[in-house]
């Protein structure tokens, strides 16, 4: 478990409110780090009974939920349709709330190529490439996260297994690998809308990212 990840270390913590447009409210406690493997600024939100008494961390007790997001700052910040990111981040803050856990909020904008590629690759996508063909036209890989550093900070902030909120199959079968215990993959959910539904419809037609492809899960 975790033996050989670089040791990363809670730098800051913070409480801080958070209420979203639609009036949804709830208090996180922010956590930044030092030692990450990639320098990022990554940070990680506790979000209701993240914490809980010590005992509840113990094998046995109840696994947080936590959502490795990855940065879109188009749907996150501004509301972009182009991708169901801005409701997916807005669900699991909820969803987390409701059950304890912690959200990871991944500097990995554009699957990792940055915000200023990600915004060419909208530009390829709107001459008729589909989301994967647009990386690889501008050289990157069709994905280039590394979900080294969320290993890191799950393992600063001592949480060892976790149910996992997502749909990729990409953040299990790397976080497995990483050392964290899964106890669950718990699916998030897909926000169709006209303006992503052919972005949606390349990721489902792509086989290693279907949802229900089988997962690497090691269940305690
Ligand atoms: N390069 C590129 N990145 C995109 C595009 N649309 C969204 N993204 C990025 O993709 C990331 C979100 O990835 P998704 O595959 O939608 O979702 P996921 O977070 O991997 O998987 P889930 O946990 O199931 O939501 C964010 O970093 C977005 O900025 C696109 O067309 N091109
Ligand atoms: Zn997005």
């Amino acid at each position: 478990m975790y033996e050989t990840l670089p040791v990363a270390t809670v730098r800051t913590q913070v409480t801080v409110p958070i209420r979203f447009p639609d009036g949804y409210g709830t208090t996180a406690r922010v956590f930044s780090f030092n030692g990450l493997v990639d320098g990022r600024e990554h940070l990680a939100l506790g979000l209701g009974d993240w914490a809980g008494p010590p005992d509840r961390r113990a094998a046995g007790g109840p696994a947080p939920l936590v959502r490795p997001h990855s940065e879109c700052m188009t749907g996150d910040v501004f509301g972009s349709q182009r991708c169901d990111c801005g409701p997916q981040l807005r669900e699991a803050v909820e969803r987390i709330a409701g059950v304890g856990g912690f959200l990871l909020y991944l500097r990995q904008e554009g699957r990792g190529i940055g915000l200023y590629a990600k915004l060419d690759a909208y530009a390829l996508q709107d001459a008729g490439l589909d989301t994967y063909e647009a990386n690889l036209a501008l050289g990157h890989g069709e994905d280039e996260r590394d979900y080294t550093a969320a290993a890191q900070m799950l393992a600063a902030l001592g949480v060892e297994r976790c149910a996992l909120l997502t749909n990729n199959p990409d953040k299990v079968e790397q976080l497995s690998r990483l050392g964290v215990t899964l106890t669950e993959r718990v699916p998030t959910g897909l926000y169709v809308s006209p303006a992503n539904a052919g972005y949606l419809e390349a990721k489902a037609n792509r086989a290693a990212r279907k949802p229900d492809a089988p997962f690497a899960c090691s269940r305690p």
